[in-house]
C-alpha cells in the first residue's frame, strides 16, 4: 500500500471527500429561530462557532429611527441663514436645547435649537451648523436669553442624518446566507429584529484516539502526552461553524466502538485522528473495516481514512461519514485544511469557503519528495519572501503554532531554488 504508485492523487482524494461529506452534511442541515440575544450568547461561546442566518431579515424600524443631528450644534431653517456674510451675520435667538433622547418642540423660522450629536432634529429645522461654526462657538447656559450669529449660509440637510438612510423599516437588513458577525448582531439589535431563523451547526463527533494520550491539564505519566489533536480540531470545526463532541479512546476496538453507540444523536459526521498507519495497534483501520484506508500522495497528511460508518444505539443505528486523519499533530491539522475545511466552510457558510492564496518567490531553497504533493509551514519574511517555519517533520506543532502559512510543493517537483516562486494559503 505504501508504494509510491498505489498512493492516491491529492486532488482524488480531496474530490471522495467531498462527494461523501457534502451531501451528508446538506441533508443533516435544520434550522433554529432564535433571538439575536439568543444569538449573541451563542457567539461569546467560541466552539459553537459563527450562526449563518437562514431566512432574510427585515429591519422592524427605520435606522437611524428619526432624523438626527451628526454634529453638537444648531438646527437652524436653512433659508433663515440664506443672507449670511461675514461682514453681515444673521443673528438668531436660541431656544431651548434638545439633549440626545429628548423629543424636541417644533423649530418656529427665526430661531435656532441647540441640538447635541444623536439627538432629534426639531421638526421645522432642515439644517445643522456645528458649534464650532457659530458665534459665540460655545452654547449658552440653558435658559439663558441668548441670541447666535451666523456668518455663512447653510445647505438643507447639512448634518442631518436623515430617518432609515441606513435601513428603512421592512427592508432585508441581513440577508439569507450571511454569517451574523459582530456588525450583524449589531445592525439586528438596532434595527428591532427579535427573532432570526439560522442553520444549526452540524455536529461531528470528533475522537482522539491512542493510549498514549491525557487530557490536557492531567498529570502526564511516562511515554504519555497531550492530547493536542483534539483542541486543535475542535478549534478548527468551530471556525467553520461546525459543533464539536470530543472524545478521547485507547488504542481498543471495544473502546471505541462504545464510543461510537454513545453518539449524539444528531452527529452528521465523525472524524478520527491517529490509529491509521501501519502500526500493530492501528484502532481506527483494525475496527472501521468498512471504510477507505490508504495513503495519499501528500505529506504531511499521507495515511488517511475515508467511508461510511454506523452510529448510536443497536436500536437506533444510523450511518454517518467517516475522516480518520492520521494522529501526528501536523499531519492531523493539514489534514484537515486539505481536505475537509473546505467542504465544511461551504457547507455551513460561515467563513470563506477557502484560505487566501498568494505566491511568491522563496528565501531559501527546499527540498522535497518528487513523488509526494509536500506542505511545508512558512511565513513572510521582511521582504516579503517565503521562508521556512522548521523542518517537514509532522511532529513540529510548534512550528506549525509559529507559521502564518501552508507552503505548497507540488507532485513532480524534487527541489526548488531561493527565488523560485512557490504557492502558499495563509492559515491566519
Ligand atoms: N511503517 C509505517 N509507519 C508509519 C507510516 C507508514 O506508512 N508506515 N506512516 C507514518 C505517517 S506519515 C504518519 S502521519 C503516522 C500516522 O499514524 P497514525 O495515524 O496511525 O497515528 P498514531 O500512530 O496513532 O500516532 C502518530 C503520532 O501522533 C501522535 N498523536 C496521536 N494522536 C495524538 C493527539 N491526539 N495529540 C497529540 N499527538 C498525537 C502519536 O503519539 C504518534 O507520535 O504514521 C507513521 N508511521
Ligand atoms: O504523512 Mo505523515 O502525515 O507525514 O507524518
Amino acid at each position: 500500500m505504501d508504494h509510491e504508485s498505489s498512493r492516491r492523487p491529492l486532488a482524488d482524494h480531496a474530490r471522495a471527500l467531498a462527494t461523501l461529506v457534502g451531501p451528508a452534511l446538506a441533508s443533516a442541515r435544520r434550522t433554529l429561530s432564535v433571538a439575536p440575544s439568543a444569538v449573541l450568547s451563542a457567539a461569546r461561546d467560541a466552539a459553537s462557532g459563527p450562526r449563518v442566518l437562514v431566512t432574510d431579515a427585515a429591519a422592524a424600524t427605520h435606522l437611524p429611527g428619526f432624523d438626527n443631528s451628526q454634529m453638537d450644534g444648531y438646527a437652524v431653517r436653512a433659508a433663515d441663514l440664506a443672507g449670511a456674510t461675514p461682514s453681515d451675520p444673521v443673528e438668531l435667538p436660541v431656544t431651548a436645547p434638545v439633549p440626545a433622547g429628548t423629543q424636541p418642540s417644533p423649530l418656529g423660522p427665526g430661531a435656532a435649537a441647540p441640538v447635541m450629536t444623536g439627538a432629534p432634529i426639531p421638526d421645522g429645522a432642515d439644517a445643522v451648523v456645528k458649534i464650532e461654526d457659530a458665534d459665540p462657538p460655545a452654547f449658552p447656559e440653558p435658559g439663558a436669553d441668548a441670541t447666535v450669529r451666523f456668518s455663512t449660509p447653510v445647505a438643507p440637510g447639512a448634518f442631518v442624518r436623515r430617518a432609515g438612510s441606513d435601513v428603512a423599516a421592512g427592508d432585508v437588513v441581513v440577508p439569507a446566507g450571511t454569517p451574523l458577525g459582530p456588525a450583524q448582531l449589531g445592525v439586528l439589535v438596532a434595527a428591532g429584529v427579535t427573532e432570526v431563523d439560522v442553520a444549526e451547526p452540524p455536529h461531528v463527533l470528533l475522537i482522539s484516539t491512542g493510549s498514549e494520550l491525557v487530557a490536557a491539564g492531567e498529570p502526564l505519566g511516562p511515554a504519555q502526552l497531550y492530547d493536542a489533536n483534539g483542541a486543535m480540531l475542535t478549534a478548527a470545526l468551530a471556525q467553520v461553524g461546525v459543533r464539536t463532541t470530543h472524545r478521547v479512546v485507547p488504542d481498543d476496538p471495544a473502546a471505541l466502538r462504545a464510543v461510537l453507540m454513545d453518539a449524539p444523536e444528531d452527529v452528521a459526521l465523525v472524524v478520527t485522528s491517529g490509529g491509521v498507519s501501519a502500526g500493530a495497534y492501528e484502532v481506527v483501520r483494525q475496527t472501521l473495516t468498512d471504510a477507505w484506508f490508504g495513503h495519499v500522495a501528500v505529506q504531511p497528511g499521507g495515511p488517511q481514512g475515508l467511508g461510511t460508518i454506523a452510529v448510536g444505539p443497536v436500536e437506533a443505528r444510523r450511518e454517518v461519514p467517516l475522516v480518520a486523519f492520521p494522529g501526528n499533530p501536523v499531519s492531523a491539522l493539514v489534514s484537515f485544511e486539505l481536505f475537509l475545511r473546505p467542504v465544511l466552510a461551504t457547507a455551513t457558510g460561515a467563513g470563506p469557503t477557502l484560505r487566501p492564496r498568494g505566491r511568491g518567490p522563496l528565501a531559501e531553497p527546499v527540498d522535497s519528495p518528487a513523488h509526494l504533493h509536500q506542505v511545508r509551514r512558512g511565513r513572510l519574511d521582511a521582504d516579503g519572501r517565503v521562508e521556512m517555519v522548521g523542518g517537514p517533520g509532522s511532529h513540529l506543532l510548534a512550528h506549525l503554532a509559529a507559521a502564518t502559512l501552508l507552503v505548497h510543493v507540488p507532485p513532480g517537483v524534487a527541489h526548488l531554488d531561493e527565488g523560485d516562486d512557490v504557492d502558499y494559503w495563509e492559515i491566519r
